[in-house]
């Protein structure tokens, strides 16, 4: 069977109820390529909003969450309490978390394994930065922050999908060309194939992140190992929909 399309839209941290009502009517009015699999990663203080108001075919995300179900860290959010408001997935990893919040490989792991334990599906980030692309190390820097997360998802491969997601390309309007990500989607699945297993590599979902629009989506979706995408910017716009649909 082939693998589901699947978009993300991460809204990062946008949005207000006015502006989150109009996100989801667009959605609700779509129409949306039944075949796409869609989830929104909000934020933590509109999950259960967001949940009461969005149609159950859609996921919604958390953007982060700790690593232990509950105690003394002020500011964080459990995968139990994201599923107890009704959602079933959480963004890890992501570039933002690593370079702003200083998250290392360890710790994107440590978390990846709890919200797997506690039942959530995962999108978890990997990429490099321009320095590391240039300085010819994307395939090292992607195969390290990958590696870490073996362990962490065990035998729990079809609860999670990858997002590869250059840095230099978010947020910059500098997509990757397809011909960049559909490489580093191929090297990663070979390199799953032999680290993982091939059957992994075969079926685990890679979606590309960073600028992605509805001008670029239709190109990059075609690409044979380019399994869906993370949107930032464009995911907080009506173009979405567009996105979604990249492939019908
Ligand atoms: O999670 C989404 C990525 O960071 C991409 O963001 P962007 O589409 O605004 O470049």
């Amino acid at each position: 069977m082939g693998r589901k399309f699947v978009v993300g839209g991460n809204w990062k941290m946008n949005g207000d109820k006015n502006q989150i009502n109009e996100i989801v009517n667009n959605l609700k009015k779509g129409p949306l390529d039944p075949n796409a699999e869609v989830v929104i990663g909000v934020p933590a203080i509109y999950l259960a909003y967001v949940k009461s108001i969005v149609p159950n075919t859609i996921g919604v995300a958390a953007q982060n969450c700790w690593k232990a179900p509950k105690g003394a860290f002020t500011g964080e959010i459990s995968p139990a309490m994201i599923k107890d408001v009704g959602a079933d997935w959480v963004i890890l990893g992501h570039s933002e978390r690593r370079t702003i919040f200083g998250e290392k490989d360890d710790l994107v792991a440590e978390k990846v394994a709890h919200a797997l334990e506690s039942g959530l599906k995962v999108i978890a980030c990997i990429g490099e930065t321009l320095e590391e692309r240039e300085a010819g190390k994307t395939e090292e820097v992607v195969f390290r922050q990958t590696k870490a997360l073996l362990p962490a998802i065990g035998n729990n491969w079809a609860n999670v999908v990858l997002a590869y997601e250059p840095v230099w390309a978010i947020g910059t309007g500098k997509t990757a060309t397809p011909q960049q990500a559909q490489d580093v989607h191929a090297s990663l699945r070979n390199w799953l194939s032999s680290n993982a297993s091939p059957d992994i590599a075969e079926t685990v979902r890679i979606q590309y992140g960073g600028s992605v629009t509805a001008v670029n989506a239709k190109e990059l979706g075609a690409c044979p190992d380019i399994d869906g995408f993370l949107v930032g910017g464009a995911s907080l716009k009506p173009e979405f929909v567009d996105i979604v649909n990249a492939t019908q």
